[in-house]
């Protein structure tokens, strides 16, 4: 294939309730969508993960636009490509920008799924037909409403309930949460908020038999973590802190982690999220695939990759309509009992909506 023109859209989203971490609070979901052409005709799409501010990592919707403009979309213009690997060598010279990388290597791997007449899953080596998910819950006003929430997504059958904590919101949610539900996967999401000296606290978890606590320490940290592991029962997942194969292999090596959150635009593509897969299948580290609030493009990336054997913990891909009144793909990703069924036509599986893409548009800006 030869990407012949790209487009890129600004698209704001409002969430239906606001999403509430440690590093702040989301209402509107502000990112990059990508459409890729190819001298055939052929179309794939891409999605940035990156947020409007750079709470999460260092990169932003802004800061994506800049590289993809300015670097990575001339790279990859008119360049005969034969398999998606070949991107990430392509943007060798260019460091980090995972997720603005990720964007494009995306929408190639929609192209070549639809080229070879594959799925975006099997084009991957998927195996599996259906991929059991849990839901990610931010944090809430009172331990009451918590519990409250839980129960209804409990209900709905979703396989493993992760919450968001923070100082102040952390041992007492935990308690009550168990207490309420003692035969549920649960497990909680700190994203940084923890230093190595707050084990004595980190340590009162351990009575909860959580699946797993993600990320406590610092976003940038390896060293810590493994100090940390040592003194918890509890199985710590990496997040924040891994952005390739080799960040993986080191926190494995160093015992900084038992379990990997893979987020494909946090390590900059599916390529590198398959390596990182294949490495901890061989190593006993099972993965997860976590999420950054998507829209239907990124989700649908994130429901093909997931259909990888490794995949082993439920995700953080929750149904569509948890998030938006209404999605930009049809069908909406649905998750029924905690499954939803990986899509088995060529490409990522679902159409997308282009009408509801322009209602979203808030600037757009054609390459060729
Ligand atoms: O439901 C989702 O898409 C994942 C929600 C989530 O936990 C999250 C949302 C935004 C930023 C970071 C994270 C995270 O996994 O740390
Ligand atoms: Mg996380």
């Amino acid at each position: 294939m030869k990407i012949t023109e790209m487009t890129i859209r600004h698209l704001q989203m409002e969430l239906k309730s606001p999403f509430t971490t440690s590093f702040g609070t989301f209402t509107t979901k502000n990112f990059l969508l990508l459409e890729a052409k190819d001298e055939s005709g052929t179309i794939g799409w891409g999605e940035s993960v990156a947020f409007d501010s750079p709470w999460y990592n260092e990169e932003t919707m802004k800061t994506n636009w800049h590289m993809l403009e300015d670097f990575l979309i001339p790279l990859i213009l008119n360049k005969e490509i034969t398999h998606p690997d070949e991107v990430s060598d392509i943007f060798s010279a260019i460091r980090k920008n995972n997720m603005a990388k990720s964007t494009i290597e995306g929408a190639v791997w929609d192209i070549y799924a639809q080229q070879t007449n594959q799925s975006l899953a099997q084009a991957l080596g998927g195996t599996k037909d259906k991929i059991e998910v849990g839901i990610s819950i931010g944090i809430q006003n009172s331990i009451e409403e918590l519990v409250e929430l839980v129960g209804g997504y409990v209900q709905e059958g979703y396989k493993r309930i992760k919450v968001k904590v923070k100082p102040g919101w952390d041992v007492e949610v935990m308690r009550s949460l168990r207490n309420a539900f003692p035969n549920v996967a649960i497990m909680a999401d700190a994203n940084s908020a923890y230093r190595l000296e707050d084990a004595q606290l980190l340590k009162q978890l351990d009575e909860f038999n959580l699946t797993m606590i993600e990320q406590p320490l610092a976003s940038d940290d390896i060293i810590d973590h493994a100090k940390l592991q040592q003194q918890l029962a509890t199985p710590i997942c990496l997040d924040e802190s891994i952005h390739s194969l080799e960040d993986a292999r080191k926190a494995v090596e160093l015992g900084s982690t038992k379990i990997i959150n893979i987020k494909i635009g946090r390590v900059g593509g599916l390529t590198e999220a398959k390596k990182i897969h294949d490495y901890c299948a061989a190593a006993g580290i099972p993965v997860w695939c976590g999420g950054m609030l998507e829209s239907g493009v990124g989700r649908a990336h994130n429901v093909a990759l997931t259909a990888l054997p490794n995949f082993i913990l439920p995700g953080d891909t929750a149904s569509s309509s948890r998030y938006w009144e209404k999605d930009i793909i049809e069908p909406e990703v649905i998750a029924e009992n905690g499954y939803i069924q990986v899509p088995q036509s060529a490409g990522i599986g679902y159409e997308i909506n282009r009408e509801t893409v322009e209602s979203y548009t808030v600037a757009k800006k054609i390459y060729r």
